[in-house]
């Protein structure tokens, strides 16, 4: 179930939609614009998105926006509740977007297994506790039965948020909540590794690789794949990229930094400016630095086809992440699947994605430090060929043993694990009732 990212114009549209998901086995849930204005721009892009990103400054904490985030989590519930859900289903919740909405299941069905997954990172408590309605989101969580993070200090951050927002003593990786345990894990998301290891061989993706080395020639390519976001770094990035063509004369002509923006969020207008910024920062390096023949900035904002994104990765001499800070980014396991034939290409990544925790054969930048990442792509530019295929050989094991569907395993297994245990502690609470009911009887007696 979930938003269709799109307002029908009428009831026939929506009915059309609604089939068409029905095929798929899915359920749209239809927003109005009033509703995503509120919710989904309001409170999800400028509450939550900016706190759980270390981004206070960029927080609007609007009344409204909380309003309409309240309406549309209860929205989603009475959806959810219409189905003909059973005591035995598992239901998996996704994302910041609906932190209220475990709660408000469980009001209604005590009997429900929840399970709630965050893609984006939860910040320290001093960083949560700034939000107005901390208490409410960290409630409307906790009546989840299994709440889990990408990387590791996601979970203490959340447990210490439970700790000195709502004063509850969390132990180890749980907490108790009214007669409730609730688990907070970790299960680090991957990618389809084969899907894009397939793709990297086909034949209408090879095509296109030669397309693009044949256009860039001997340059080295350096690959940047986001979304519009200031989460990515991406001006960071255009900082570093210019130092390394001042300081490294020698490099100009010989490298070109191909930059794909996805476009995203473009109605708020912290990413209309970056939009902006970003058009600034490439005009200006393009106009410094560039020659005749040279242009050092590829730059595109739009969405691709699986294809081409896969034949930019195969044609990359190296992929540059610089995310401030990132719940996981897969677009560098895309990269390191993609470079499963031959291992040749390097990848330079940010310390605060939560991949940098698996990739440990990556070069690793502080994103913030742009002398660091301008020494990093100097480095990886004249990386000896044995050890880049070295260290890639190692990531490709990581991203193919840690896939997407080794993550959807061990995730929906220990939600089920956690339904058993909550099962047989309901039925000792009920066995220890009935034997105290026995006791007090015999007492009376
Ligand atoms: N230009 C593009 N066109 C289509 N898909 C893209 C494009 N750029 C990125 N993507 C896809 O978007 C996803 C981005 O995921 P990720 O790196 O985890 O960051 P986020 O989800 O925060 O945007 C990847 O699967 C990537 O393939
Ligand atoms: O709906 P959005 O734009 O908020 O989605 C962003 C989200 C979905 O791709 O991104 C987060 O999830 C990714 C997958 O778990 C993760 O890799 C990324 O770091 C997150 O920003």
């Amino acid at each position: 179930m979930g938003w269709p990212g799109y307002i029908p114009e009428d009831e026939n549209e929506e009915q059309l939609i609604r089939m068409e998901l029905a095929k798929m086995n899915l359920i749209p849930v239809f927003l109005t614009a009033e509703d995503l204005e509120g919710y989904y721009e309001g409170f999800s892009n400028k509450v939550l998105w900016p706190i759980c990103h270390y981004r206070l400054s960029y927080a609007v904490f609007e009344k409204s926006y909380w309003l309409a985030y309240q309406k549309v989590n209860q929205y989603f519930c009475n959806i959810v509740l219409k189905q003909n859900i059973t005591s035995k289903d598992e239901l998996r919740v996704h994302d910041y977007q609906l932190m209220l909405l475990p709660q408000l299941l469980r009001q209604q069905r005590s009997d429900l297994t929840i399970g709630y997954f965050q893609h984006i990172p939860f910040p320290t408590d001093e960083i949560f506790r700034c939000i107005p309605w901390r208490n409410e989101l960290l409630k409307g969580l906790l009546s989840a039965d299994l709440i889990a993070f990408h990387t590791y200090h996601n979970a203490p951050n959340f447990l210490n948020s439970c700790l000195n927002i709502l004063g509850l003593s969390p132990k180890n990786n749980s907490v108790r909540c009214r007669d409730r345990c609730v688990h907070v894990e970790v299960f680090p998301m991957g990618i389809d590794f084969d899907k894009f290891k397939a793709l990297s061989c086909s034949e209408v993706v090879l095509a296109k690789a030669e397309v693009l080395k044949d256009q860039y020639q001997k340059r080295k390519l350096i690959l940047s794949i986001d979304r519009l976001d200031s989460s990515k770094g991406i001006l960071e990035r255009l900082s570093a990229y210019e130092s390394l063509l001042q300081q490294y004369p020698e490099l100009r002509n010989k490298v070109v930094l191909y930059m794909l923006v996805v476009p995203s969020r473009d109605t708020v207008t912290q990413y209309k400016l970056l939009r902006g910024e970003i058009d600034r920062m490439v005009g200006h390096i393009n106009a410094v630095y560039g020659s005749d023949d040279w242009t050092p900035i590829t730059y595109f904002y739009n969405s691709l086809p699986v294809e081409d994104l896969s034949a930019l990765y195969i044609a990359a001499d190296i992929c540059l992440v610089t995310s401030l800070r990132d719940g996981m980014n897969l677009v560098c396991k895309e990269y390191i699947a993609s470079k499963a034939q031959d291992y040749n290409g390097v990848l330079i990544l940010s310390e605060f994605a939560g991949a940098a925790k698996q990739l440990s054969e990556t070069i690793q930048i502080n994103p913030n430090a742009i002398e660091d990442i301008m020494q990093a792509m100097h480095f990886a530019i004249y990386m000896p060929k044995l050890e880049r295929q070295q260290r890639m050989r190692s990531n490709v094991s990581m991203v193919k043993k840690f896939n997407i569907s080794h993550w959807a395993k061990l995730f929906f297994a220990r939600l089920h694990e956690v339904k058993r245990e909550q099962e047989a502690s309901a039925s000792r609470k009920m066995q220890g009732a009935t034997l105290q009911r026995l006791i007090d009887k015999f007492q009376q007696a």
